[in-house]
């Protein structure tokens, strides 16, 4: 693959943008937010400039409400061989593109298990997708070509491609993904009208199990109305398994001896169950993420000040792979901190000195 073109350059769209530009594919952007789409090339995952020559593969990288007219808008433009969409959910987009008259010839729906709770280019990494699953839905009406394009670019990206059928891919994200995401949301709701006292004991534990509570309500919303019974599905039977555990819990307060040792044993029985369950969660595949350095620069509170900073590191031929914002309390200021590979620390923070940023000493 020579060319491609992401459609929606958000969290996902940049990191497949930075993925494959950094493996020396001509990416192009775009994104209905213009705004996205330049800062996704202002950190090096491709160019925004509008362009009529088709590309080999378009990525479309829309929320999954989207997905459907999107596919349907890029195929009667003609801009690619071959056209693949991330969403999070595959029957319903491939149902809706059906309706909507797509080609289902050239498209193919998959689904890199590989995300974080942050939206937009901002939260983009190139590394995002090494080693995980990235599922691939093919069916009889895909073309050999548009298979082989997407499986490229899953090598590319360093993922493991896992062919499924839709719906059963839909079933198993419904347990793996959606319900987590749902009981990850429960356990952080009881905390909005939380005593102070109890919230600012919060240790490690609640932050591992709530991390994805801070993800975007309004793509969630979209995700499960796109999947909804399977995962209500799953959660009925944790709603079984919980009554359970509340009786338990009920019994273990109780005088009566057999009750308080029935109890006992329903505790013991879900947490030796939460033990094998969690056993069975895989490690990552393949390689562990590249280890990036971190150049930290002082930033004023204006607007321009990252794309300036993006584009200076780019005119020193530097990709920044992840980005993080830390602002000053207070202050019209802040520090950002790209994440580089480590041979180009030296000489990101050369350049950057030289255009007149503040850099931090670490
Ligand atoms: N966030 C995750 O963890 C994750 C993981 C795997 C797959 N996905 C899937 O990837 C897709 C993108 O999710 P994301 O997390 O990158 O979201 P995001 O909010 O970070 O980015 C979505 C981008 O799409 C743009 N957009 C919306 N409608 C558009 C349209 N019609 N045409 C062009 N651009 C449009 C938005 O402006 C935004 O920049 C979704 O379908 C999601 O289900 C997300
Ligand atoms: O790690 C995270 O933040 C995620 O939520 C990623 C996650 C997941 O459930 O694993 C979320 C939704 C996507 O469709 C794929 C990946």
């Amino acid at each position: 693959m020579r060319t491609a073109l992401v459609i929606g350059t958000g969290l996902i769209g940049t990191s497949v943008g930075l993925a494959l530009s950094a493996r020396g594919v001509a990416v192009r952007l775009r994104d209905v937010d213009p705004h996205n789409a330049s800062l996704a090339a202002s950190r090096g995952a491709g160019s925004d400039a509008e362009s009529q020559e088709p590309v080999d593969l378009a990525v479309i990288a829309v929320p999954p409400a989207h997905i459907a007219a999107a596919v349907v808008a890029a195929q009667q433009e003609g801009v690619a061989r071959g056209y693949l969409d991330v969403g999070s959910v595959k029957s319903g987009p491939r149902g809706e593109l059906a309706s909507l008259g797509g080609d289902l010839s050239t498209y193919l729906g998959t689904h890199p298990m590989a995300g974080k709770e942050k939206a937009g280019p901002l939260a983009a990494s190139a590394d995002l997708f090494e080693g995980r699953p990235w599922v691939l839905t093919p069916t009889p009406a895909t073309e050999t070509e548009v298979l082989n394009l997407a499986l490229e670019l899953i090598s590319l990206c360093r993922a493991v491609p896992v062919v499924m059928e839709a719906e059963a891919h839909d079933r198993a994200v419904a347990l793996v993904s959606h319900t987590p995401q749902l009981l990850s949301s429960l356990v952080a709701a009881r905390l909005e009208a939380a005593d102070e006292t109890a919230v600012r004991l919060c240790g490690q534990g609640i932050r591992d199990v709530t991390r994805i509570a801070a993800s975007d309500p309004d793509m969630w919303l979209d995700i499960l109305a796109a999947n909804p019974d399977p995962v209500a599905d799953v959660l009925a039977a944790v709603a079984e398994d919980l009554t359970e555990t509340v009786a338990s819990l009920r019994a273990l307060a109780s005088a009566d001896g057999v009750e308080r040792s029935e109890g006992g044993a329903g505790i013991s029985d879900i947490l030796r169950r939460g033990n094998s369950g969690r056993a069975r969660v895989p490690g990552k595949h393949g390689q562990a993420p590249t280890a990036y350095q971190t150049v930290t620069v002082l930033i004023s509170d204006e607007p321009g000040e990252l794309a300036r900073i993006f584009a200076d590191a780019g005119q020193a031929g530097v990709n920044i792979e992840d980005v993080r914002i830390e602002h000053a309390a207070g202050q019209q200021a802040g520090h950002v901190q790209l994440m580089v590979e480590p041979r180009s620390a030296a000489s990101l923070a050369a350049a950057l000195r030289a255009r007149g940023w503040a850099i931090r000493a670490r």
